[in-house]
């Protein structure tokens, strides 16, 4: 549906295909105190996509819009939550956009929830198409290797700024 919208359907067999998933299971404990305390720093997914699912009625998650306002997503219980990720925001040259995210605890009630991560396999590159690049949509990111870049992320360096995709390919 999303490279649908973005006219480059042709590339969804490749995607499919070099894609790795991880199904995580997530506690944040409450921290026992009327006071909000952080249960998961703010942060962009690295990967392609992420769906989670709430499993409980402790809401928590936190989403940044454009704008810097944090709104609370506070799913309800049929509902899934998706989030682009990095990676995937890349591919797409800025099309797609990779938000911000936290989870924020207060109360003494323990948050659930569960995720589904798609991953690019190992020696993967990631690289916008040539559709979605021209005059006006000049290419964001150098061609990288999401390994390359899970290594940066996790270095000092990469975190000075606004974004750390940008300090390790960006134009
Ligand atoms: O547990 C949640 O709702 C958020 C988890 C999350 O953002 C992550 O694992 O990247
Ligand atoms: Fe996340």
């Amino acid at each position: 549906m999303v490279l649908e919208s973005l006219g480059v359907e042709k590339y969804l067999e490749e995607h499919i295909e070099s894609a790795n998933y991880l199904f995580r299971a997530m506690k944040y404990k409450g921290p026992e105190t009327t006071e909000t305390k952080v249960g998961l720093r703010a942060h962009r997914d690295l990967n392609v996509v992420t769906i989670l699912y709430q499993i409980n009625q402790v809401d928590g998650l936190e989403v940044q819009t454009k704008d810097g306002e944090w709104i609370n997503a506070n799913p309800s219980p049929d509902s899934f939550t998706v989030f682009i990720g990095e990676s995937f925001s890349a591919w797409a040259n800025g099309r797609l956009h990779s938000p911000f995210h936290r989870v924020m605890m207060s109360g003494n009630k323990a948050r659930y929830s569960v995720g589904l991560f798609s991953i690019p396999k190992p020696g993967c590159i990631i690289k916008a198409p040539e559709e979605l690049v021209d005059e006006d949509h000049p290419l964001l990111f150098k061609p990288f290797d999401y390994a390359e870049y899970i290594r940066f992320y996790h270095t000092e360096i990469s975190q000075k700024g606004e974004s750390s995709l940008q300090n390790f390919c960006g134009f």
